[in-house]
């Protein structure tokens, strides 16, 4: 394949959008102290160099291995976005499915998974993370400061699209507290979160910990739907994940993981040959070697849809409130590509950086890799691919790829008890 990359505006440095950026970065630089490279973490680093609007980032050391697949040569080739194929090392691995799968020796226990989902899949999937799955009992980052319609802020904001005399007024959540808690504005002192790790020894003291619902900000006004619809960033699934502890509140009881999430998770780990993937792995399992049976024993029951507009990112983070430390999380990419960026224990690993584009999944398994520091710095933007954006005989997708051209969504799927384990606990 040609690794022509096509010249787009921003990195033509006679356009007007480079010299635009041009500007707009001397500006924002001008009396700014020097920052000093050397206090940086590695994963720091690599974050600044990932997140820099100017000049825009070199993609030359992250893995695309959609240039390994000629069927995506239209994905790869459309806009300026594009990484290497020979970026890391990695093994190829069958997958039962006939499809192909990718481990890299640095990090064990990690799978990528390029194209797993098919075109009709990935819009199957946008179009049940927006429609069907951000409303209640699902809750949203919206909840915490809106009263939001029950129908989900995604109908509403479709519909009053459509026809704007079906907009609707959405109250903020603070107006509702009783007289005297609402004027208040409270400054308690910060709780300091207790960050230990979720494991079997410490699920019964961080259960008790006090979970107490997050406080609506005062300063909100009434919005619209088509106002609130860009500040979607997550909608929960399964067990409620509580944001202040960074623990899960199990005394909420669980929404059942909608079937067509299931399936697509527990087709993508049965369709792995573990045994490739952790018969050289010297990690320490602990008493939990429990790859053998994923096949069978994998089943999801928590996680996070993650919606990024394309100047959002997700800072370096371990996923580290369940209990079970070893199985797998699924991780699917759908709508604009994305800069992974994925480390080791600390941030002062150096993380690999890898492009992830629609249909991509990437499984993140096994002690190594389950508690590794990851990220996302970038979401590439203009890289909706093709198959995303509807035809005209497919006026009902229009709202999702209107949606989309801003977007990246990540479904986010995660067991959090290992096979056996009691938690002692109602989940429904
Ligand atoms: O967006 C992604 O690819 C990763 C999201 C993630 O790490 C998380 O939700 O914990
Ligand atoms: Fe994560």
């Amino acid at each position: 394949m040609s690794s022509v990359i096509p010249k787009s505006d921003l990195h033509d440095p006679t356009s007007s959008a480079y010299k635009k950026a041009r500007k707009l970065f001397l500006k924002s630089t001008k009396n700014r102290i020097q920052d000093n490279d050397q206090e940086w973490t590695p994963f720091r680093a690599a974050e600044k160099r990932y997140k820099a609007r100017f000049p825009p980032p070199d993609l030359s050391n992250v893995l695309d291995l959609a240039l390994l697949n000629e069927e995506r040569a239209h994905e790869v080739t459309a806009g300026v976005w594009r990484g290497r194929a020979d970026a890391q090392e990695f093994r190829e691995i069958r997958l039962q499915s006939g499809g192909k799968g990718y481990i890299l020796s640095r990090i064990p226990g990690l799978v990528i998974l390029p194209s797993f989902l098919t075109p009709e899949k990935q819009r199957e999937l946008v179009r049940w993370s927006l429609s069907e799955h951000s409303l209640p009992p699902n809750e949203t980052n919206l909840d915490t400061h809106y009263v939001l319609p029950p129908e989900g802020i995604w109908n509403v904001a479709v519909q009053a699209k459509d026809d704007p005399s079906r907009e609707v007024e959405i109250p903020p959540r603070h107006q509702l507290l009783p007289p005297d808690q609402k004027t208040e504005v409270k400054h308690e002192p910060r709780v300091l979160i207790n960050n230990t790790p979720a494991s079997a020894d410490t699920y019964n003291s961080l259960s008790n910990i006090s979970k107490p619902p997050a406080t609506p900000s005062p300063t909100v006004a009434t919005a619209t739907s088509l106002d609130l619809l860009p500040k979607l960033r997550w909608a929960n699934i399964g067990w409620f994940y509580h944001w202040g502890t960074k623990q899960y509140d199990f005394t909420r009881g669980k929404v059942e993981v909608h079937s067509r999430l299931k399936d697509v998770c527990q087709n993508a780990v049965r369709a792995i040959p573990w045994q490739e993937v952790f018969s050289e792995d010297a990690s320490d399992w602990g008493n939990e070697d429990d790859w053998r049976t994923w096949g069978e024993s994998y089943e999801p029951d928590a996680g996070i849809v993650n919606f990024y507009q394309t100047k959002d990112t997700l800072m370096a983070h371990v996923d580290r409130s369940e209990v079970c430390a070893t199985s797998p999380l699924v991780s699917i990419s759908l709508g604009n590509a994305a800069v992974f960026l994925i480390g080791g224990p600390t941030r002062d690993t150096d993380p690999i950086p890898i492009l992830l584009r629609s249909g991509d999944v990437v499984i993140m398994s096994g002690p190594r890799c389950r508690r590794a520091y990851h990220g996302v710095p970038r979401i590439l933007e203009n890289t909706l691919p093709r198959h995303m954006v509807g035809s005209i005989d497919d006026t009902e997708w229009k709202p999702y790829e209107d949606y989309l051209h801003s977007t990246r969504i990540n479904v986010n799927v995660r067991q959090v008890f290992p096979k056996g384990f009691n938690p002692g606990v109602s989940d429904q």
